[in-house]
């Protein structure tokens, strides 16, 4: 087994609701320099940890974990609608390697799948069907959520199973750092969120565009006073990037979900899908070396945006 790993944030509003020039042209440049490491890797399986936010998954039954043998793009924002290139047999393999290891997780068949996961496979890859992949999604969205040992356990496992393997195999970790975009809560929702957060799978074009407007309209007044949304908080980010190039993961067995949600924002949780992928990486080859390639607050896209890489030391 040969494996790297690339954790990045996405954000919906690249390309909607851009910073000023120089700051685009510089994100830019950062993917193409990962889109070509990738390239370089040829991976011949690529492992995504990814959150969902209510596009697949709903509260009528919402797992802390899922692993898809099938997916499918729902295709919002900008994001390319249709299949996943998803390893289905190996995708089963590995629930029951999960399983047998005492780590719950549920499995789905046919996963819709959103911009949290489709929008970094595209920009590490160019499309959806590149190479064959594995979808995992961790519940960063919708609490309860599980807690953050059982993250960094299910990475590790996951890890295990790659061990197993002879390929090369990209991790990656898509979401964060610090931000909080409007997505409402099921704890104190109108009936009508409410119906929506239960069971809204495949809204109309209209709810999808009110929805995207509503994330514009945000992204447009993030970080003022005008605000009501939860800061971009930078000390919180660089802590979090430093714990991670120190290989302290443990670290992250004593975070608490709710001052988390407080200091950093509510969808800061999406730090969950790093955590995974640097404990799978961590477990399949011991220690790793890790680098920051890219960390700038973007207020415009309601993203502490960051890229870091890694592999085995
Ligand atoms: O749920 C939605 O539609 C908004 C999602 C969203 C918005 C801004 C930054 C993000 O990282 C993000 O995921
Ligand atoms: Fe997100």
């Amino acid at each position: 087994m040969n494996i790297k790993l690339k954790c990045l944030s996405h954000t919906p509003l690249r390309g909607l609701n851009d910073p000023a020039p120089e700051v685009t042209a510089e994100v830019d440049a950062v993917l193409a320099h990962a889109r070509a490491d990738v390239e370089a890797f040829d991976p011949e399986l690529i492992v995504i940890f990814a959150p969902d936010h209510y596009n697949g998954l709903f509260y009528d039954l919402m797992p802390p974990f899922v692993i898809a043998t099938a997916a499918e793009s729902v295709g919002d924002y900008m994001t390319l609608p249709g299949p996943l290139s998803v390893a289905r047999d190996l995708a089963l393999q590995m629930a029951r390697f999960i399983l047998d290891r005492d780590v719950d997780i549920s499995v789905s068949h046919r996963l819709q799948v959103d911009h949290g996961c489709t929008q970094t496979l595209e920009e590490l890859t160019g499309s959806l069907m590149r190479y064959p992949v594995i979808p995992i999604i961790i519940n960063s969205v919708a609490p309860p959520f599980a807690p953050y040992r059982r993250v960094r356990r299910l990475g590790e496992v996951v890890g295990q199973f790659i061990a197993t393997l002879d390929k090369r195999v990209l991790v990656v970790g898509t979401g964060g750092l610090s931000h909080e975009p409007p997505v409402p809560l099921l704890d104190g929702a109108s009936d009508a969120i409410s119906e929506f957060l239960i069971c809204g799978r495949n809204p109309t074009p209209e709810a999808r565009a009110a929805r995207q407007e509503r994330t514009i309209a945000a992204g447009k007044i993030y970080g003022s006073a005008l605000s009501t949304q939860t800061p971009l908080n930078v000390e919180w980010d660089q802590a979090f990037i430093d714990l991670l190039l120190d290989g302290r993961l443990d670290t992250v067995d004593d975070f608490s979900i709710e001052e988390i949600s407080k200091e950093a924002g509510r969808s800061t949780h999406e730090v969950r899908t790093w955590v995974a992928a640097f404990a799978a990486l961590a477990a399949a080859q011991g220690g790793y070396s890790a680098r920051r390639d890219y960390y700038r607050p973007i207020n415009e896209w309601i993203a502490g945006y960051g890229v870091m890489s890694a592999e085995p030391r």
